[in-house]
């Protein structure tokens, strides 16, 4: 198998040059490739239906003898028109085909074909149009049906598959061992690939599929486990002595006691010898920043360096910020890399770190660059991991020599779902706010309601508090969707014209935007007018009003994420949803939020409601795409796989007993064609 990866599209008969692109295009540039383009559904032919009785509208398998052969007709725009008609002895089909003149070849009269299409119908007779048909006596029983492109039809991709399965070597290089197959009651390749192509029965074709999706499972946690470096070596940074008890010290507040769980559970792993891998589940505003600063603490207490990687700029200078003022006072030297820091600076601040005069380095994706080379790189955290890729995460971690990696994520996702994405990790998950939060009230209104809203955001302003709105564009388009730049003007010209109005976007240089942000969290802002860029991590505790424009235009986590940025402090706030969408979806969606704020079940209606595989695009988990299992619903073979990987890896984590080369073929295809 691992030979036909190697072998390009183009070697197939049939398959030409231009063709050859548009297979490169599906993600079939080679023959083993083609082999895993596997059909995203079937045609059942088994069981054809009277012309008569046929459903109308929904495709389905007619078994008719022609009785007239195709004709040509001239129609308008240089169409070509063919007709046929069949029969099954008791009915008449007419059917019609455009442009089409292989079937006056095909089709030939008093022979028998199944016909697959969809059937329409008036009082005087029933038709099919461009049907796809097969002679009666070789046509198979199921049909693939492959997704397909611009020039490229299912059948064709059928057609190529069929001379690529004559490719197979015999006997096949199964990359399962025959012991495990054997073990989990799963069939060869061989038989797996012909049958999810071409299944002979419904029954080969779900064996065909239990046997792909294992498969496919175990190369990705196969994948995750070499690429997080999870490892049963011993760490070279295990902490001698825990501090936790003299960094509570310096905390402005008392921890949750979820807060401490999680640090005692990070704990053990940073003092137990082996690399730790742990991720911290928490909903918004729950105090992750607290646990990661108090194992960076430790850390460093050990003599180690840390490094905190955050998704954006704004986040990574408020860490910094937060961390700076924390830890300081404790001898720690905090440095801060992002990607608009000038040239001359960062140049220091990487000799700085690479003789250990900095401890706990943080910063965006620009702390992965190959020029920053730290002293003792013991502990790597990564904030809202979902953001960066598996990837980037284990090019961080391959700096320090297997350093420990923390991983925050405030997107709550059911335990097994973390594993399919983190791949074998340990989990804390902080299950608790901290003391003295009131709850943050949720409303959806229409647009009418606007000037009202104003006024409540003019209460609060004189209260002392200050306002978030959220606009989905920038500069005015033409659509009716409200942008920044004519919100800000409106608000200083009209609607709350004594108030102090700001505005934060992404086309901002970054100086511009730190200036903002910071004169926000000083309390020197009223209102700030932002898009999304404030959804992640932002703390101002005195912000309480999230004012949500367009609000239709968000997902359920997205909002739960920038509702999230209020009811941080001890003041009671308020969430309030703009929207004139009439849609369901939508509604349900606003519905959904006014009655919950609980993190987790909005994930899971998050889930449900968009399907797992916008939940988790690809972007968003950073992981290469599936071709077969499907996140949600495999869970079982997902835990089966998981624990055969974890196996096979403490035995052989390079994959390169004789057994295992074939594993190791697979892993290597899959991670190569996934662009992170
Ligand atoms: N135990 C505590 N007692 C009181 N306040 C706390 C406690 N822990 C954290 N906080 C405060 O709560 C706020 C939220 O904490 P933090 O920013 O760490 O949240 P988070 O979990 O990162 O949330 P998000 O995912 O929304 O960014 C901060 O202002 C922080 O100082």
């Amino acid at each position: 198998m691992a030979s036909l990866y190697g072998q390009e599209i183009q070697t197939l008969k049939g398959v030409g040059k231009r063709r050859a692109e548009l297979f490169r295009k599906l993600g079939a540039p080679s023959v083993g490739a083609l082999l895993r383009l596997y059909p995203r559904a079937y045609e059942d032919l088994s069981h054809p239906s009277p012309i008569r009785t046929a459903p109308l509208g929904t495709p389905c398998a007619i078994r008719a003898t022609v009785i007239q052969a195709p004709r040509e007709t001239r129609i308008r725009g240089g169409m070509t028109l063919y007709k046929a008609r069949a029969d099954d002895g008791e009915s008449t089909l007419e059917l019609t085909f455009f442009n089409n003149r292989f079937v006056m070849n095909l089709l030939r009269e008093n022979e028998t074909y199944l016909f697959y299409g969809k059937v329409t119908a008036n009082f005087l007779k029933r038709e099919m149009a461009s049907p796809e048909f097969y002679p009666a006596e070789s046509c198979p029983q199921v049909l693939p049906v492959y997704r397909r492109t611009n020039g490229l039809s299912s059948r064709m991709i059928g057609n190529a598959v069929r001379e690529a399965l004559r490719l197979l070597p015999d006997p096949i290089r199964d990359p399962i061992p025959p012991m495990l197959r054997k073990e989990h009651s799963l069939p060869r390749l061989d038989f797996a690939l012909k049958n999810i192509h071409f299944p002979g029965d419904m029954e080969s074709l779900a064996l065909a599929r239990r046997r792909l999706i294992f498969e496919e499972l175990l190369v990705l946690q196969l994948g995750l486990l070499k690429i997080g470096g999870r490892s049963r070596s011993r760490s070279r940074f295990q902490l001698q002595k825990d501090f936790t008890a003299e960094f509570y010290s310096l905390l402005p507040f008392s921890p949750t006691e979820a807060q401490k769980r999680a640090v005692r559970e990070a704990m053990a792993d940073l003092l137990g010898g082996f690399p730790m891998n742990r991720l911290i589940q928490g909903d918004v505003g729950s105090g992750k920043t607290a646990v990661a600063a108090a194992l960076c603490h430790s850390a460093i207490r050990n003599g180690m360096q840390a490094a905190l990687m955050a998704p954006t700029e704004i986040l990574a200078r408020q860490h910094a910020r937060t961390l700076s003022a924390l830890l300081s006072p404790a001898g720690i030297r905090v440095g801060l890399l992002t990607g608009s820091l000038p040239a001359a600076e960062k140049k220091k601040l990487r000799a700085a770190l690479a003789c250990g005069e900095i401890d706990l380095l943080i910063g965006t994706h620009a702390l992965i660059s190959a020029e920053v080379k730290f002293l003792r790189l013991g502990l790597v955290v990564t904030d809202e991991q979902h953001r960066f890729g598996v990837t980037q995460r284990a090019a961080l971690a391959a700096k320090g020599g297997r350093p420990h990696m923390l991983i925050m994520s405030a997107t709550p996702i059911p335990r097994t779902l973390a594993l399919m994405i983190y791949g074998d990790l340990d989990l804390s998950v902080l299950d608790e706010l901290p003391p003295g939060r009131q709850k943050t009230e949720t409303y959806a209104v229409t647009p009418d309601y606007r000037t009202r809203v104003f006024s409540f955001v003019k209460k609060q302003i004189q209260k002392g508090r200050q306002s978030y709105i959220i606009c989905p564009t920038i500069e005015e388009g033409g659509s009716d969707m409200a942008s920044v730049t004519a919100y800000t003007e409106l608000l200083k010209n009209k609607w709350l014209p004594d108030c102090r109005i700001a505005m934060l976007h992404g086309k901002m240089k970054p100086k511009e935007k730190e200036a903002v942000m910071d004169r926000f969290s000083r309390g020197e802002t009223d209102v700030l007018v932002s898009t999304t860029v404030v959804e992640v991590g932002v703390d101002v505790p005195n912000a309480t009003v999230m004012l949500v424009e367009n609000a239709e235009r968000y997902g359920l986590s997205q909002l739960h994420q920038l509702r999230g940025r209020i009811g941080r402090g001890t003041h009671a706030s308020a969430c309030i949803l703009i929207s004139a969408a009439q849609n369901d979806e939508a509604l349900a969606r606003l519905k959904i939020m006014c009655s919950t704020s609980d993190g987790f079940h909005i994930a899971e209606e998050d889930l449900k409601l968009r399907g797992p595989g916008d939940f988790f695009g690809n972007r968003q988990h950073g992981l290469p795409d599936l071709r077969i299992a499907d996140m949600m619903a495999d869970m079982g073979p997902l835990q089966e796989a998981q624990s055969v990987a974890k196996e096979i890896f403490d035995s052989d984590p390079e994959l390169s007993l004789p057994e295992h080369r074939g594993l190791r073929a697979e892993v290597r295809q899959l991670f190569e064609n996934w662009t992170d």
